[in-house]
């Protein structure tokens, strides 16, 4: 190998002079049937879901919070400033590294020229023989075997596939852990519906009995035949059953879940009286929001239904318009939508009939348990509940915090746990060489994966470090993490689409779901802890049956994970070790160890810019506070379901919960003795948690007999039920060929009482040949 040679993998896979990579396909390699999902096909119908926020469409500038942080600070315009003041800023470094011996600038580790002085022998670099030594050392190491096609464990994930491949359709209600104890098993068995999905298997949309302005939006969007996912949801969903699905990443789960909701919702009651929010998608992050509103709307297209984004980070204001509204479908994340459950007096969740949660694994667990209880309990129980996620588990300790109706469990394909077009590489971090991670994220970036790359980063801090030492070598980058404001982070997502910049420096804020046609790859600076966080991580390439690559770089500590990633890889030609030349190692080492300073300058003035518009913004806070004091003062103060610290305690509780399988609904049953809930409740006054509406309805019956109490009652309950929309249908099946059986009106479905309410009669039912202009009356 020459010493400038470029980044090789061990079995010598081609690469082109532009960097890109030439897989090489061993003779065992199988021939995937990618024809599930067409990859010529392309998703961003009309280009970026963010393009409405950002330019034209919605008002952004409406929709961004402001006035509450300081104006973002761009780290270019740093980087050019400083270019500029080179010389004045080279001397000021000078003087600084005399006083500095520590390392007090607060920096992660990004290169260690102490270790890097020391030799070259135990570098990150793992050369052929060294790779030969490891595995006659370790038999069980993943890395050293990972690029042997012939490998135990590929062969294991190559068979199961085989296996699976046959049934990836029909097995969604097959039992899929071998390992669930006999008691689990049956807990499972009492849990799920036993109805196992249709067999009848749809290769077309046009089989599932969906109307014509969903056929068309699906046909201009160019979804020709549904994905394995979609074909077993759909006709579920349509019933009004719950589900619990999985399906690997990028397998049009979104579109599985948003296709019945709006088959349903084509039935609803019109009119102003009858608007409501009838389904409610909760998400985890609000870019995942934006995408999936996105892709509702789409669909949408050719229906009246209103779409409406509750997320953080955007105005509150022009939110609490929009719900006003009565949107018929709200997706939001769960804190902003507590947030308008609360202060938002027009919003209620007490007609909703679908709710779904994406990404449910997450939404189960962490931080997010306090939120989804009080969501829940805002939620009728009569509602269809509809989860999702590509590691969704079917752990019934988890799923009965959701109280679901003998849900029916779609596991697509379950053995499958990444993409087949997804290669997954291995960089191997020797120990003591930790410190040699951002050089070889730099060899790597520098020299064959130059554009659509994804890095995910530990840390926020570590994200932008990275950020600004690519802006300072002059490679185009973005940071996507939470500690920038919503404006910042969809700007970010939006010129990373649109491939206006190379890389994307990533916190696990982007692990999930987002859907980015060009991200070609994703490097992962460090394995994440769980393989969950992994398998989502590296989902967001290899997406609707394209292709894509992986590369990880891994450490000592990280082979418990590795071991379980390289298990469930889609083939045994599909995982592979990458070696790094050492000499390109030590050469990022230098270069970064010489931009050190650079950096610490470039944080520096990034730290005194963000003082000085803190500063100006207090100014601006006070004037206005002098200027509007009667009119802010008059407000009605907002409440809050959680404080930061709330929110910190209880992150830390449930991840602690759910680190020790500790899955008993405690966390968000208020009837738990001891729970938060109850001691709060212990605190409070007579009044205290009710709604003003509650509370005026006490006041009043105070001065009641019991007589007296029980007409009020009575009236405003007939009251309410009048006011109250009508259930959305559960559209019908066609009638079979020969006639459908008298008594069969509406299948067993779910929501069937509702259909004979007065007046009300053509809902649900499907308009028959002839029926044209009613239908077309009822439509837009
Ligand atoms: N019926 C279809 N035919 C072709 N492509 C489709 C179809 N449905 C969805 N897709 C494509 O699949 C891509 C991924 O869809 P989606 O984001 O819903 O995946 P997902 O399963 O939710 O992934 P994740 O688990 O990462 O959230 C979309 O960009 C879209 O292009």
């Amino acid at each position: 190998m020459a010493p400038d040679d470029f980044v090789m993998t061990l079995d010598s896979e081609e690469e082109s002079p532009s960097g890109a990579i030439k897989l090489s396909k061993s003779s065992g390699s199988k021939e995937v049937d990618d024809a599930l999902l067409d990859p010529a096909f392309t998703f961003d119908m009309s280009g970026d879901p963010y393009i409405d926020l950002i330019q034209g469409g919605t008002d952004f500038t409406d929709l961004v919070k402001s006035g509450s942080k300081p104006d973002p600070i761009s780290v270019d315009d740093i980087i050019a400033r400083r270019k500029t003041h080179s010389s004045t800023r080279k001397r000021k470094h000078h003087e600084d590294s005399d006083n500095s011996g520590d390392r007090s600038d607060g920096l992660e580790p990004l290169g260690s020229q102490a270790e890097e002085d020391s030799t070259d022998e135990g570098t990150t670099v793992l050369e052929d023989d060294e790779a030969e030594d490891d595995q006659s050392e370790d038999d069980d190491d993943p890395l050293a075997t990972s690029d042997d096609t012939g490998s135990e464990s590929d062969n294991a994930s190559s068979h199961e596939e085989k296996e699976s491949e046959s049934e990836s359709m029909a097995s969604s209600s097959e039992d899929n852990s071998a390992s669930d104890t006999e008691v689990q098993k049956a807990r499972k068995k009492a849990f799920f519906s036993s109805d196992a999905p249709s067999s009848e298997q749809h290769a077309s949309f046009l089989t599932m009995n969906l109307s014509r302005p969903i056929l068309k939006a699906l046909t201009s969007l160019g979804f020709h035949t549904p994905t394995p996912i979609q074909a077993v949801t759909i006709p579920v969903g349509l019933m009004g059953k719950d589900v619990v699905g999985n399906a690997v990443t990028g397998s049009g789960k979104t579109a599985a879940f948003i296709i019945p909701m709006i088959e349903r919702l084509l039935y609803r009651d019109r009119g102003k009286k009858a608007a409501a929010t009838r389904c409610l998608v909760l998400v985890p992050t609000r870019e995942l929001a934006v995408q999936c509103y996105d892709v509702g709307k789409k669909l949408a297209t050719h229906t009246d239904i209103q779409f409406c984004l509750i997320v953080g980070g955007l105005s509150l204001k022009a939110q609490e318009v929009a719900l006003r509204a009565r949107p018929d479908v709200v997706i939001a994340t769960p804190g902003r939508l507590i947030d308008h459950l609360r202060n938002s007096p027009a919003f209620a969740l007490d007609a909703l009939d679908i709710l779904v949660l994406d990404e449910a694994d997450r939404m189960l667990s962490d931080g997010f348990a306090d939120e989804l209880g009080e969501i829940i309990k805002a939620c009728p129980v009569s509602r269809q509940t509809m989860l999702f996620s590509a590691t969704m588990t079917d752990s019934v300790d988890e799923l009965v915090k959701m109280s679901l109706n003998k849900p029916v469990r779609l596991f697509v394909d379950p053995k499958r746990s990444v993409a087949r077009g997804l290669v997954q590489e291995f960089v191997r971090v020797r120990a003591g060489r930790e410190a040699d991670r951002s050089a070889l994220l730099l060899a790597l970036c520098t020299r064959t994966f130059k554009s659509g790359v994804i890095v995910f980063l530990r840390s926020k801090k570590l994200a932008h470090q990275l950020r600004i030492v690519f802006g300072l070598l002059g490679l185009s980058c973005e940071e996507l993490h939470g500690d920038l404001t919503q404006e910042q982070r969809l700007k970010a997502l939006h010129l990373f689409r649109d491939g206006r910049v190379n890389f994307l420096m990533a916190t696990d804020l982007a692990s999930r779901g987002l859907d980015i046609k060009g991200i070609q790859t994703v490097i992962n600076y460090d394995m994440p802890s769980q393989l969950s966080q992994y398998l989502h991580r590296v989902g967001r390439t290899a997406r609707a049956g394209r292709k894509g690559r992986s590369i990880t770089l891994v450490g000592e500590a990280d082979r418990k994970v590795l071991k379980a990633a390289i298990k469930r890889a889609a083939g045994e030609d599909q995982v592979r070790h990458r070696t790094i030349p050492s000499e390109l190692v030590t050469k990022w080492s230098k270069k970064l160890e010489s931009l050190k300073h650079e950096i610490t300058g470039v944080l520096q003035d990034e730290k005194e810019e963000k003082q000085l518009r803190q500063a100006e913004m207090e100014v601006k806070k006070g004037q206005n506070l002098l200027e509007h004091e009667a009119e802010i003062y008059a407000r009605p103060a907002r409440t809050w379901f959680q404080s930061g610290k709330d929110k910190q305690h209880s992150e830390a509780l449930s991840k602690r919960q759910y680190e020790t399988n500790f899955q008993k609904d405690n966390s968000i049953n208020p009837s738990t003795p001891g729970s938060k809930a109850q001691v709060e409740k212990r605190k409070r006054d007579k009044f205290s948690g009710l709604t003003r509406r509650a509370k005026r309805r006490k006041l009043a019956s105070e001065g009641e007999t019991k007589e007296d109490r029980k007409a009020t009652d009575a009236a405003i309950r007939s009251a309410k039920k009048a006011a109250r929309p009508a259930r959305i249908s559960v559209p019908n099946k066609p009638p079979p060929r020969e006639g459908r059986p008298k008594d069969d009106k509406l299948g067993k479905a779910g929501f069937s009482h509702d259909q004979g309410r007065k007046g009300n009669r053509r809902e649900g039912i499907r308009a028959k040949r002839g029926d044209a202009k009613i239908k077309g009356r009822r439509r837009r």
